[in-house]
């Protein structure tokens, strides 16, 4: 997978070549790009804003820079991308929209900063075929895109063939199943006078299991009674329903 990052702050994106995602790079799973908008300004001030039309609070980032900036980073990679812009205002995104993107063979982040891009780039990209995606990591303001894309990228690499060692921990992901995850020990057998549940060192798989969907149940139904309604009718058995 090729992933392109266009921002004005290239340097937000450095602790994606730390770690789990650096090693995806080194291992060549990943290629990487990040890329400095302000290399497609042509003024003194490298300007990227502007007042927005209509009154309002903040500056609105500029189409023609933007628009140069994504001509150029698309040319320079003959696969097309699934380009992904970062807003408030976007669809949610979710494990699902990771899962989909880790199929994808480009992505390419344009990182808002400001009050956002003006709407004609996206219309723009739209317009010339491209897949565009205007997506939300929670509700709640970030001051750009920059940390949006951190947790994105973060959440769809991990899914990438090869780059966990454990490929089974993103089957049982939280969400997989549609519900939360329960709670992890290890050893210590007691800390601080808390002992670890009986069960799980029981050694009676089916016990396990059946403590492990219990406690998963109970956390969904306590933290995200939203995902419980979601779930589909065959998801929950019999023994879950009597849970
Ligand atoms: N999930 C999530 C994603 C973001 C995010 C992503 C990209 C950008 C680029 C700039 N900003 C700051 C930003 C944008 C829009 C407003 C809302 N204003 C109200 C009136 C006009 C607009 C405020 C502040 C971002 C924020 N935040 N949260």
């Amino acid at each position: 997978m090729r992933i392109d990052v266009i921002t004005i702050f290239p340097g937000y994106l450095a602790p994606l070549r730390e770690a789990l995602l650096g090693r995806a790079i080194a291992a060549g799973l990943v290629d990487l790009d990040v890329h400095d908008l302000r290399d497609w300004t042509h003024d003194v001030h490298q300007a990227v804003d502007d007042a927005p039309y209509g009154g309002g609070p903040g500056m609105v980032m500029r189409p023609q820079v933007w628009g140069e900036a994504l001509d150029a980073v698309l040319a320079r990679d003959a696969r097309t991308p699934r380009i992904v812009v970062p807003t408030p205002a976007g669809r949610p995104f979710t494990q699902a929209t990771a899962q989909e993107w880790a199929g994808a063979e480009r992505l390419l982040f344009a990182c808002g900063r400001y009050e956002g891009i003006d709407q004609r780039v996206v219309d723009d990209a739209r317009g010339r075929g491209l897949p565009v995606d205007e997506v939300s990591i929670g509700d709640y303001v970030l001051v750009g895109g920059e940390a949006a894309v951190l947790v994105m990228v973060e959440a769809v690499v991990r899914l990438l063939p090869g780059v966990l060692g454990n490929p089974a921990s993103a089957e049982q992901d939280s969400f997989s199943d549609g519900l939360l995850e329960g709670p992890a020990y290890t050893r210590p057998e007691t800390w601080r006078g808390l002992a670890v549940p009986e069960v799980l060192r029981s050694g009676n798989h089916a016990a396990i299991a059946r403590w492990r969907r219990d406690r998963a149940l109970e956390r969904t139904a306590q933290r995200r009674p939203d995902l419980l309604a979601a779930l589909p009718e065959r998801a929950l058995d019999k023994a879950d329903r009597a849970f």
